[in-house]
């Protein structure tokens, strides 16, 4: 059972110190969100949120540029707490974006386990890069990668965390099509090993569709709508139902494909 942490915050004026209230609460969920407000200046990004993700759920989420997913995601990764609201959330997160991020002093291996606590371990670095295939590289500066490579490396650095949610934002948008696919085949294979739950931010609705469990869309600054995907794995975009559930969302997105 997941462990996790609790922010349960209610004045977004306040400095987050004041208003950070962590503690571990019941597992459960891999994130549970309730009433979640974001406000920047007068703009109200995120409007009294409520959101659910069941452990070792694959969830996608869908908007407009500039609806608020980095937003909530950022959140999630308790990399924001100017909020009101009750997030709670595993409490081993990881988080990979669309830029790898990748420290250039370090070496590539030394990049995946940066920051966990211990001595730098080689060897559970090596692990990570070998699931995501690319181990050869551990040993090379960050610069020397191409972008897929980089986009591995940054997966393996979260995967070394051993999430139970695993957040990801566009981590495939800067790639090159044939790239782009590999990498989805490979979040879809790791996901399938790991069973972490997972929260793919993305523009791609076909991406969405091919990955999740369910997708959301999000509008107006909260879920606006939520399709459960039904279809087994792997899926067939040329399928009919995966076509009426792409046509579906894209009318929740404000795109009507011609007949
Ligand atoms: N630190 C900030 N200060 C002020 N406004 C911000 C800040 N971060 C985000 N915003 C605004 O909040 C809104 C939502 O941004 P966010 O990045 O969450 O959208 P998004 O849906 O992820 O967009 P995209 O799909 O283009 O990446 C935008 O209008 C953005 O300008």
């Amino acid at each position: 059972m997941a462990t996790g942490v609790q922010r349960n915050l209610t004045k977004p004026n306040q400095p987050a110190e004041n208003r950070s209230q962590q503690r571990q609460v019941r597992g459960g969920h891999a994130a549970r969100v309730r009433g979640l407000t974001r406000r920047f200046g007068e703009r109200e990004v995120l409007n009294n949120l409520d959101l659910d993700i069941a452990p070792g759920e694959f969830v996608a989420l869908l908007g407009a540029s500039g609806c608020g997913k980095s937003t909530l995601l950022r959140v999630l990764a308790d990399l924001d707490r100017e909020i009101a609201g009750t997030v709670e959330v595993a409490a081993q997160r990881a988080v990979a974006f669309q830029a790898p991020r990748l420290m250039p002093w370090k070496t590539v291996w030394r990049n995946v386990v940066l920051g966990l606590p211990g001595r730098p371990d080689r060897s559970k670095a090596v692990a990570a890069l070998d699931e995501v295939g690319i181990s050869h590289r551990a040993d090379v500066w960050p610069k020397v990668l191409s972008g897929g490579e980089a986009q591995r490396a940054s997966l393996a650095r979260a995967l070394v965390r051993e999430p139970d949610l695993l957040l990801l934002d566009e981590p495939f948008a800067a790639l090159d099509a044939l790239t782009r696919i590999k990498a989805q085949s490979l979040v879809a294979e790791l996901w399938q090993r790991h069973r972490c739950a997972v929260l793919l931010v993305t523009h791609d609705v076909e991406e969405a569709v091919l990955l999740a469990d369910r997708v959301l869309v999000m509008k107006d600054g909260i879920i606006a709508h939520e399709e459960t995907i039904a279809m087994p794995r792997p899926r067939n975009v040329a399928a009919p139902q995966f076509g009426r559930i792409r046509t579906n969302l894209l009318g929740w997105l404000g795109v009507h494909e011609p007949h």
